[in-house]
């Protein structure tokens, strides 16, 4: 449904987006993540031809999103970051005027117009104007404008941005609904809302692509290059070193002491599981311990460790 081979944007001398790849196929609900300017915006509006690449190709559902945009351009409704909407309109006149300029007509728009609302839980604000709605509604009015002229791809930025715990709540349920007949790429700083979404996790960072898969195929890549968490009474420096001398650890970090608990992270090689050893260690060395675990990884730790600075 989407392809994206190479694509490059810069701005001026700025290059926004450096090289960036992926597909994503027909079905498929795949969150787009990355920190705030990694280029996830340029991306989604060169995806739907809003911006031109300034070099690479993208096609959509066989398109040239360039050459051909009348024909990809069909098969996409985008929802942008800040939903530009006519505030002086009401909704149902709003988004009958989308459809109309989407192309539908007659009993054919109404329909359409009347199933959006439906989906979306707009029909007892249908007479109100947009400038009266909550910034939860708002982004309704957004998302019924994207899919009105059903397309079969959805590409939303930030849905959920602004929004309060029972909104985002409501339209999540609402995206993982659409997920069910549509193609969907969402851009999210969100990452629960991936793990509950999405089958697929596209992590862009500096313009490029950094990580890609299933949310729980990553989270496994990562929880083989584990972390174990010890805390016991011994002098921190002798810990240290006796822990940092076993194989396949690779460092121990020295965190804050729980009361006269003293607290470390270990980090070890891919694959390992260092706790029988620091185990077997400890009561060698008669230090008493009171825990020794290993971590579970969440996607949290794979968006802090493909995007982190230092
Ligand atoms: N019109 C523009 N002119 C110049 N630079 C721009 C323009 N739009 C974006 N940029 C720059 O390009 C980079 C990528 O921006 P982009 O908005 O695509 O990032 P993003 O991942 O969507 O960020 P956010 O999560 O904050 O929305 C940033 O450094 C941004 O400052």
């Amino acid at each position: 449904m989407i392809e994206v081979r190479n694509a490059q944007k810069r701005y001026g001398r700025h290059t926004a987006v450096k090289d960036i790849s992926f597909s994503v196929g027909k079905g498929e609900v795949v969150g787009f993540l990355g920190p705030n300017g990694a280029g996830k915006t340029t991306t989604l509006r060169m995806l739907t031809g809003y911006l031109p690449p300034s070099s690479g190709t993208i096609s959509i559902a066989g398109y040239d999103i360039f050459s051909q945009s009348v024909d990809a351009r069909k098969h996409i409704g985008y929802m942008p970051e800040n939903v530009p909407l006519y505030d002086d309109m009401r909704v149902r006149e709003y988004l009958r005027y989308r459809a109309a300029l989407k192309g539908l007509k007659g009993s054919m728009l109404r329909t359409y117009v009347n199933e959006a609302m439906d989906l979306c839980a707009l029909q007892h604000v249908r007479r109100k104007m947009i400038k009266t709605l909550s910034k939860g509604y708002r982004q309704r009015v957004g998302l019924a404008d994207a899919l009105v002229a059903k397309p079969d791809l959805l590409i939303l930025d930030e849905p959920t941005n602004g929004l309060d715990p029972n909104q985002i709540r409501q339209i999540r349920s609402l995206i993982k609904r659409l997920g069910e007949k549509h193609t969907i790429l969402i851009s999210t700083h969100i990452l629960s809302e991936v793990e509950m979404i999405c089958d697929h996790v596209i992590i862009v960072d500096e313009g490029i692509v950094k990580a890609s898969g299933k949310p729980d195929e990553l989270v496994a890549t990562m929880r083989a290059a584990g972390k174990v968490t010890v805390e016991l009474k011994a002098e921190v420096d002798e810990v240290k070193e006796a822990i940092e001398g076993l194989d396949k650890v690779k460092k121990v970090i020295v965190e804050e002491p729980d009361c006269d608990w003293n607290k470390f992270s270990v980090l070890v090689e891919s694959g390992t599981d260092a706790r029988s050893r620091i185990a077997k260690l400890t009561m060698a060395k008669g230090w008493p311990m009171r825990t020794l675990y290993r971590h579970q990884a969440t996607l949290e730790d794979i968006f802090v460790e493909m995007t982190r600075k230092d």
